[in-house]
């Protein structure tokens, strides 16, 4: 099987639209299900397909994701994977999607975070009777009005979800933290055995640490204002990253570890999480919401042989 694509670039989408005949929005539909057989839902066995037009021209395909083991609520939706591909990516916009299945409750919610969510257009590609504009599209305002969304809870100028902005965080390396233990008091061999990381550091914790560190700096956080990150990496030494993305209702948002595994899903060539071998997490030291926990039960969960991280940074 080819290796899967979650990104197709505009001059792609365009000639596959021209051979097939028909318009780049009206593409989205066909590759719903090439999509879906992506999903991996070995819980549920329902395939989930997303696919989305962004502003620039490219394609971005979601796919749910769901882990044995954990709760169901530490799940990926597809139109999330699909929402963090698009934020992990920079793309700013998400115009319109195709979605195998009508879009859940807890999904139109986690789209309100998008600027002008309302007139995101959604097909449904089994829903017959879905009573579509004259594109063939419904809008996202028609499924979800009466919305509860960034507007009732943030000043109208900050930046919303996929839009550029940078938390500047850093780490002094005086005062890093690992499982719980500071640098600062402990001696030379607990922080060798405690995190590994030191000046003689080999390169891929470094990176681990930095890539961490940048995704956390790109953590759309502005309801709890604490933003995360964590990086990943895999028996081949490849580093994935992702970020904490918050939802106005809290509920919907979407945690740091299952940002990172939509980029391991995306670009990890379909392997499994037992290959996933380490993990950072970088956030902030005393913040009101926390992701340590909850990142360690996952990781040790799908991936028992992954060396867990936390660094704190200010
Ligand atoms: O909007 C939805 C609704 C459900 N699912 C997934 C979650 C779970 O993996 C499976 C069954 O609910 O379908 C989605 O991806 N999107
Ligand atoms: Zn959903």
């Amino acid at each position: 099987m080819d290796k899967p694509t979650f990104v197709i670039q505009p001059e792609k989408a365009e000639s596959a639209a021209k051979q097939l005949g028909v318009t780049v929005l009206n593409l989205l539909s066909s590759l719903v299900k090439p999509a879906q057989s992506y999903a991996r839902p070995p819980i549920s066995k329902f395939h989930v397909g997303a696919v989305g037009l962004g502003s620039s021209g490219r394609i971005f395909l979601g796919v749910n994701v769901e882990f044995p083991n954990l709760p169901l609520h530490h799940s990926i939706h597809a139109e999330q994977f699909l929402v963090t591909n698009l934020n992990l990516n920079g793309e700013h916009k998400l115009k319109s999607l195709a979605v195998s299945a009508a879009p859940c409750g807890h999904c139109r919610q986690f789209l309100q975070e998008i600027r002008d969510a309302s007139e995101i257009r959604i097909l449904i590609t089994t829903d017959q009777n879905s009573s579509p504009d004259s594109d063939g599209f419904l809008r996202l305002g028609t499924i979800l009005p009466h919305r509860f969304g960034p507007e009732d809870l943030l000043h109208k100028d900050l930046p919303l979800l996929l839009e550029s902005h940078d938390n500047r965080l850093t780490i002094s390396d005086l005062d890093q933290i690992c499982n719980g233990i500071t640098d600062s008091d402990s001696n030379g061999d607990l922080k060798r055995i405690c995190n590994g990381i030191t000046d003689s550091d080999s390169d891929s914790n470094g990176d681990l640490k930095r890539t961490a560190l940048a995704a956390a700096n790109r953590s759309y956080s502005p309801y709890s204002l604490c933003p995360s990150g964590v990086s990943l990496m895999d028996c081949d030494g490849k580093v994935y990253r992702g970020w904490y993305m918050e939802s106005a209702a809290y509920n919907p948002s979407l945690g740091p570890v299952q940002a990172a595994i939509v980029d391991y899903v995306a670009n990890g060539g379909g392997g499994g999480y037992e290959r996933i071998v380490g993990a950072v997490l970088v956030e902030k030291k005393d913040a009101v919401v926390r992701q340590e926990h909850t990142a360690r039960l996952i990781l040790q969960t799908i991936s028992p042989k992954c060396e867990f991280h936390v660094f704190h940074c200010h």
